[in-house]
């Protein structure tokens, strides 16, 4: 599964509906929205005199993205509106000519470009200033000036007034200001860079086969990130003409490159990372007389704070009454775990719609879904598969799960066992899981105490899992796919303890990709199906996804150089070279703290130990990780009498690969 990390942008106006969204079209110039509820321009409706030399503008009020400034690209938009050109000769002058319309992409919501030949797209600039506007003209009147091929064309317009390709009108049945219908068609795409401009003579929406012009365009260069986009017409002096723009849909996609909070960004201790192994036992020195201050201090501060709290206590003011009165005030949870019906989670996700699907693992499907209370859900449909014993057993099993509160495990909100299904009912977290930041877009790069945040999270929670409850419970399934990103980034790990009721084998056939994928994770210890599971299980999970966080890269890539493709051994080998730091994820362009980086990095070395029994319990590495606990020096091999990680006579499931 994957989350999308573009921006969408979509609206409609239907039929002569502009009247009842006023507010969302932004009028300048002599532009209106008439009685019947169409743009019009100009305003006024007395053919006699006023039409004559007006330009005006229809905007819609908000800007929309056009360009990404990390990656450079031009937003993806399509757009399709109908108008009506209504041109009659003004009195006294027998010749009817015009002026025309444009769509525009305009870098302001102020500026009303100039009369005529103009079309209200541009204005002169004495001073040569250009203004960056992108439009579609559809001109009923040629200017040599502007080079116009007839007084009937279609013209792409890069901030000038001269067309950089036409089209004649008429070759698509069009003529453009007999009053009738036309119906227009702009795609562009970003990426492919071309844009493809369809026109047809009726008030059908089908669009024709052919386009009127098809060219390769690249827009980045004249795009600013935010634009504003709609309609300009003008008018000339010699005939009576009015635009109508009676419908109009729009919708854009713009890559988006997340932009991180500025604490994940600044550090003082974030270093460029061009530091041998060797330098960093030096630092640590320094960072140890550094803590021993800081120790100094907080319990210094903590002796002040507390002998205060004492005077205070004593004199009884009313503020500690205040205090305790707080205190005895305990929220109460905001959603309490329950079984919920089927039909309550069809409605919730609309009918599980392709639309909701927010991914597929190795037993079924997620949807996102609103509950009727408004809160947001993923909806895990685990359908047809082999459920793992009694229904009753799994009913304990999933009330166990259903108690635990850790604010970095995934809240399982309910469940539901219904038409041979099992749904389970999970807080929805909106920024996905922790793989699609990590693949495969390579804007993206996660900064590193964002990555050192969550390894440390993922930590505490399955130490939380694995010792702090009175029956232990093995999580079976820790990979970055089961890491998932709230608001604010904060790292949680979901699906914890399902492992266990759902048959492997099944999993393989439901969905052979993932099931590989999975592999990747699991301990050498766990290659038979008989094997009882255990805690040091997970550990070897949680060693491999901390190499996974720190390097960027997938446990297993077959696109990469043999030594490199088993994240593990090549990870393995860097340490017994000294070279430990260049396993670190290039994107992080050397942004990141060594220490930290060397430490998470031989945490996961211990933790993907061949023998379950040399590696460390989830506690042990949360006080690793915390420095708590020193750590063990690492051997350029493993122990005597234990597999090595690049032996072939082990079960490594590595190997089968
Ligand atoms: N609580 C959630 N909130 C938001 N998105 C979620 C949530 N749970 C899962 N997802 C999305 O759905 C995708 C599929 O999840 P699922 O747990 O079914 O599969 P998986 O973790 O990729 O593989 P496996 O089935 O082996 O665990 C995830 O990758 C994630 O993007």
């Amino acid at each position: 599964g994957r989350v999308s990390r573009n921006i969408h942008k979509r609206f409609s106006f239907s039929s002569y509906s502009f009247g009842d969204k006023y507010d969302d079209i932004n009028l300048l110039g002599s532009a209106s929205v008439e009685s019947r509820g169409s743009i019009r321009i100009p305003a006024d409706d007395d053919f006699e005199g006023a039409p004559q030399h007006q330009a005006g503008r229809a905007l819609y009020s908000s800007p929309v993205r056009m360009w990404d400034p990390d990656t450079g690209l031009a937003a993806s938009f399509n757009t399709t509106f109908s108008f009506i050109i209504n041109n009659q000769p003004a009195k006294g002058n027998k010749s009817a000519s015009g002026g025309g319309l444009t769509f525009i992409v305009a870098p302001d919501e102020l500026t009303v470009g100039r009369e005529a030949g103009w079309l209200g797209m541009l204005n002169e600039h004495p001073c040569k200033e250009t203004y960056n506007a992108f439009a579609v003209e559809f001109d009923n009147f040629k200017n040599d000036e502007f080079n116009d091929p007839n007084d009937n064309h279609v013209g792409i317009n890069l901030a000038s007034m001269q067309s950089s390709h036409t089209a004649d009108a008429s070759l698509a049945g069009v003529f453009l200001r007999n009053g009738s219908f036309v119906t227009a068609w702009i795609n562009y795409n970003g990426d492919s860079r071309h844009l493809e401009v369809h026109i047809a003579n009726a008030s059908t929406m089908e669009r024709p086969l052919k386009p009127i012009i098809s060219v390769p365009l690249d827009l980045s260069p004249i795009l600013k990130e935010y634009m504003f986009v709609g309609f300009t017409a003008a008018t000339g002096g010699a005939e009576a003409q009015t635009h109508n723009i009676v419908s109009w849909n729009f919708s854009s996609k713009t890559h988006a490159v997340p932009r991180f909070p500025n604490k994940f960004l600044k550090s003082e201790s974030l270093c460029n990372g061009n530091v041998s192994d060797g330098k960093i036992q030096k630092q640590k020195k320094h960072s140890r007389e550094s803590e021993a201050f800081l120790i100094f201090l907080s319990v210094s501060v903590v002796i002040f704070l507390a002998f205060i709290n004492l005077a205070c206590a004593r004199t009884g003011t009313k503020q500690t009454a205040m205090k305790v009165h707080i205190n005895n005030h305990r929220p109460r949870p905001l959603h309490k775990p329950r079984k919920f019906n089927y039909e309550e989670l069809s409605a919730a996700t609309n009918d599980f719609s392709e639309k909701e699907k927010l991914g597929q693992g190795r037993f079924g499907s997620v949807y996102k879904g609103v509950l009727q209370d408004g809160s947001l859900v993923a909806v895990k449909r685990l359908s047809s598969l082999q459920i793992q014993g009694s229904e009753k057993r799994l009913i304990k099993k999933i009330s166990h799960i259903l108690g635990q509160k850790q604010p970095h495990l995934v809240q399982l909100r309910g469940w539901c066992r219904e038409k041979k299904e099992l749904l389970l009912v999970n807080e929805y977290m909106p920024n996905g899981s922790l793989d699609t930041w990590l693949y495969p877009n390579p804007w993206t790069a996660l900064p590193w105490l964002l990555r050192w945040k969550i390894i440390k999270n993922i930590a505490s929670s399955l130490a939380y899992l694995h010792e702090g409850l009175d029956q232990q419970l093995l999580h079976r399934q820790v990979k970055t796919s089961n890491v998932l990103l709230d608001i604010s980034l904060e790292a949680k790990l979901g699906d914890f303890g399902i492992g266990s009721w759902i048959e492997d084998r099944q999993a393989r056939l439901l969905n052979p990709a993932a099931a590989d994928y999975h592999i990747a994770y699991q301990a050498p210890d766990s290659a038979s199906y008989t094997r009882k599971a255990t805690d040091k299980m997970d550990v070897f999970s949680f060693g491999v996804t901390t190499m996974e966080i720190v390097c960027g890269r997938r446990p297993i890539d077959k696109n990469l150089a043999p030594a490199e493709t088993v994240l593990l051994k090549w990870v393995w080998e860097l340490h017994k070279t000294g070279n430990l730091l260049a396993a670190a994820d290039k994107r992080m362009k050397n942004q990141y703290h060594p220490e930290q980086l060397m430490r998470s990095l031989t945490v996961g070395i211990l933790c993907t130990h061949p023998d379950p029994n040399c590696r460390p319990t989830m506690k042990k590495v949360v006080s690793f990780l915390t420095g708590k606990k020193a750590l063990p020096p690492l051997l350029s091999k493993p122990a005597e009498g234990s597999v090595t990680v690049s032996s072939k006579d082990t079960k490594d499931p590595l190997d089968m690969v």
